[in-house]
């Protein structure tokens, strides 16, 4: 039976690649939270894989709080881009392979059309620029790595821009979001679906583990405010969303204005079929239900 390991199995990625997992009969699944493994320290990588070996290493964790990391760069450096680069030198020295998860932060905003893998990449925050170098370094250790570039991604699990607003929404009568910043949300039960299902097609021989940066989201686009006006339409919540720009809704950190990804290689290369946004989103809602009427997880 091969063996996967999914490297921070307790963010909102991790928690529901763990929980799909559960429910997989193909491979024998294990996780690491950062009390198991804290990637801070180079030592604990090296000790954690002394005795310990792996067929797949997909890699869930990062420092995603976009703005503090403008104030926090040396840990957001670590988590994003060194400790990246030591899990995969790991990876490559027992012979697994390697998946990790990248973001459209990359992307400075400047391309007016749907984003391919090689675009040129100009990040304006430190979350993106440590995310850029977490990306170089991976392939640069083990180039049998696959790296999932994912956008806006939201679940049941962790903090996402869906619960915010959920939270927002209930509490106030009126919220200015932005619209000149347009991309696409991503469920993460998607994103782990699609992880998986390359894996398992990888397991059954159906498919090469082809390596390279891919790009997933939903299909569809849509800027904050239209996600925005969705969710609060799909939860019946009664709260006005104003559009507003950008210098209107200043943060630490600069969004990229247009980070639209263009998904067609993931598509063809592993035939992998994605669903629309707003469908994906009407299914996390039903999902979060769920588990406030003790339904979750079925
Ligand atoms: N969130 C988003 O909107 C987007 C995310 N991405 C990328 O997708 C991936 C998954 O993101 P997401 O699930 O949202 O991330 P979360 O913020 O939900 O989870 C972060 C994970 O990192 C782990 N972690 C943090 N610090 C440490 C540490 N010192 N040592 C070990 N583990 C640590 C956490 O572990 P623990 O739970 O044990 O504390 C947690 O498992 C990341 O690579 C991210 O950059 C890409 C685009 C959008
Ligand atoms: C809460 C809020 C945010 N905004 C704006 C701020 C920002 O420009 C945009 C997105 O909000 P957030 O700051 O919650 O989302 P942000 O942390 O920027 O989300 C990003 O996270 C990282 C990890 C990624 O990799 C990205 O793909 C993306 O998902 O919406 C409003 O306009 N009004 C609001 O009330």
């Amino acid at each position: 039976m091969k063996k996967i390991l999914i490297i921070g199995g307790e963010g909102q990625l991790g928690s529901t690649l763990t929980e799909q997992s559960d429910k997989i009969k193909w491979g024998e699944f294990s996780h690491t939270t950062v009390d198991t493994l804290d990637l801070m320290d180079s030592s604990a990588i090296r000790n954690y894989f002394k005795t310990k070996t792996f067929d797949f290493i997909i890699n869930c964790t990062a420092y995603t709080a976009v703005d503090r990391a403008e104030t926090d760069a040396v840990a957001a450096w670590r988590l994003n881009a060194e400790a990246p680069g030591e899990l995969a030198a790991e990876a490559a020295r027992m012979g697994a392979h390697f998946v990790h998860i990248s973001t459209d932060y990359v992307f400075g905003g400047t391309h007016s059309r749907p984003l391919k893998p090689e675009d040129s990449k100009t990040p304006d925050s430190v979350y993106g620029k440590s995310k850029l170098q977490g990306e170089e370094d991976v392939l640069r250790q083990q180039p049998q790595s696959i790296i999932i570039r994912t956008s806006w991604l939201y679940s049941v699990y962790g903090k996402n821009f869906l619960k915010t607003m959920l939270q927002l929404g209930k509490e106030r009568d009126s919220l200015n979001v932005v619209f000149d910043q347009v991309g696409t949300p991503t469920l993460a039960d998607d994103l782990a679906n699609t992880i998986l299902s390359i894996i398992e097609k990888v397991i059954k021989g159906e498919k090469q583990f082809t390596p390279g940066v891919y790009h997933f989201s939903n299909e569809g686009v849509c800027s904050w405010y239209d996600f925005t006006k969705a969710i609060f339409h799909e939860t019946g919540i009664s709260c006005n969303v104003l559009p507003v720009e950008s210098d209107q809704f200043p943060t630490a950190a600069p969004r990229p204005s247009f980070s639209v990804m263009d998904k067609s290689k993931i598509k063809q290369t592993f035939d992998i079929e994605i669903p629309h946004w707003q469908d994906s989103l009407r299914k996390c809602i039903k999902k979060l239900d769920d588990a406030t009427t003790g339904e979750f997880p079925n």
